[in-house]
């Protein structure tokens, strides 16, 4: 892959700042941007055709996302603007983080903001699934009434089989507890497990012990299609599957056939294989029509506590990577925190981290005389990131000398 062209590359003045926002990102984004000077801002409620996409993030200095847009190494490379990525939302798996890295790229999220929203939701889902409420709303809306405690459960008592036991994971452990059902969960990593839940060795283990199974897993390939169906089968009969993870993780056919031969009694899904791009879009799945699945449209972050706070969270980070450089809890990019830079102009290197690339870094300032008041550097496997200080007067030389440095991804000025 050619890197891009870093002299195209210019500090801009804030208004000259271009930020698409995609997806109905929460309006607490546009006013914190606005609240720190950044006002060019284009805020659209759906995402984009590739096509679209790739006309507008062409001129893009900033894209706010949340889980639909696909922003692909071919959209990436063609945002030679670029300087950062704000996912509004826990996932970024719908982002290339490889290319963003290797483009100098930085990608932030928000990864505590909706967890409490996503837990709630599956303990209500898991009391509906467990009483068959879907169904039997259903039933009523047609004119029926399926008044009966046949196949109506309480949770209280209920082992509940938890895969993945991250942030979601855990919350929902917690609270499922505080209904009285028995917590397994299986982790590829070793987790301490909080309250009485117990970790269980394999994905086959907790499917044949659970009686409802939630997916909090990320999107990864350890995670696609791991309910296929052979364990969809290994489920115990009459069990009820729940995911609000994302919709590559089960095999969709796959489900819908043991909810119509009556294997599982229920399911609540959140996440599909392919979702509309925005709610003019149809929803076509082989769950509709299914009474005993309760679909959502990937609602389980949408409560306005967690977009509010996730408009604010990531639009703050991305504030301030545009104002000072920090990159503090981006997913693909060394983190530094950086102290202001009063009285100096600041220099952001993002260079391809090869051998080499450092010392010719110091070799500009040592040449040309060049005095550095501060400088801060981190590196990953991929990236290295050097944050430099100088006298105003420096700013515009070293700019130019830095541009030129083999293995250069990215170089601004913040003035
Ligand atoms: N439906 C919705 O609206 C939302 C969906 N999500 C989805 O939920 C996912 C989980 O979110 P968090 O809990 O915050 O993530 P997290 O990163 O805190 O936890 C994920 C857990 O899954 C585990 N894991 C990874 N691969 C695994 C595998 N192959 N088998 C078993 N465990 C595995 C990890 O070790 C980790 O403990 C997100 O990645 C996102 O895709 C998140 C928020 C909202
Ligand atoms: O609210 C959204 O658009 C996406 C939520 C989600 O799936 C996430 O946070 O990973």
């Amino acid at each position: 892959m050619a890197p891009p062209d870093p002299k195209q590359k210019q500090s801009l003045q804030k208004d000259k700042i271009r930020i698409l926002l995609l997806e109905g990102v929460h309006q607490t984004a546009v006013d914190l941007l606005a609240s720190r000077g950044y006002t060019n801002v284009e805020h659209l409620k759906t995402s984009l055709p590739e096509e679209e996409l790739i006309e507008k993030i062409s001129r893009a200095h900033f894209v706010g996302i949340r889980s639909r847009t696909q922003l692909t190494r071919k959209v990436l490379e063609n945002a030679p603007k670029l300087i950062a990525i704000g996912c509004f939302c826990i996932g970024t798996n719908q982002v290339d983080l490889k290319a963003a890295t290797e483009l100098g790229i930085a990608v932030f999220n928000a990864p505590y903001s909706n967890t409490r929203s996503v837990a709630e939701l599956i303990i209500a889902e898991t009391i509906f699934a467990l009483r068959g409420i879907p169904e039997k709303n259903t039933v009523c809306h047609r004119g029926g009434w399926q008044k009966t405690a046949k196949g109506s459960y309480e949770a209280r008592g209920k082992t509940l089989g938890i895969v993945g036991y991250g942030a979601i994971g855990s919350q929902v452990s917690v609270l499922a507890e505080s209904l009285g059902m028995r917590v397994i969960f299986f982790d590829v990593i070793t987790k301490l497990p909080l309250g009485n839940a117990s970790q269980v060795g394999s994905l086959d283990e907790l499917l044949e012990q659970a009686d409802v199974v939630s997916l909090h897993v990320p999107e990864t390939p350890s995670t696609r299609m791991m309910m296929g169906p052979d364990q969809i089968a290994r489920m115990k009969p009459g069990a009820i599957l729940l995911n609000a993870s994302r919709g590559t993780v089960v095999d969709i056919e796959a489900l819908a056939e043991a909810l119509k031969n009556g294997n599982l009694a229920g399911t609540a899904i959140d996440v599909f294989p392919v979702e509309p791009r925005g709610n003019e879009d149809e929803f076509v799945s082989p769950l509709r029509g299914l009474d005993n699945a309760l679909l959502t449209p990937h609602i389980g972050g949408s409560t306005v506590e967690a977009q509010e706070n996730i408009g604010v969270e990531v639009s703050d980070k991305l504030a301030l990577y545009s104002d000072n450089g920090t990159t503090t809890s981006s997913v693909n990019f060394p983190e530094v925190a950086l102290p202001g830079h009063a009285g100096a102009h600041r220099l952001l290197h993002i260079h391809q981290n090869i051998p080499g690339v450092l010392s010719a870094i110091n070799q500009v300032f040592s040449e040309n005389g060049i005095n550095i008041s501060a400088q801060f550097l981190q590196t990953n496997e991929l990236v290295g990131y050097v944050v430099i200080d100088v006298d105003a007067e420096y700013s515009d030389l070293a700019l130019e000398k830095l541009k030129n440095v083999p293995g250069t991804l990215r170089c601004r000025v913040l003035f």
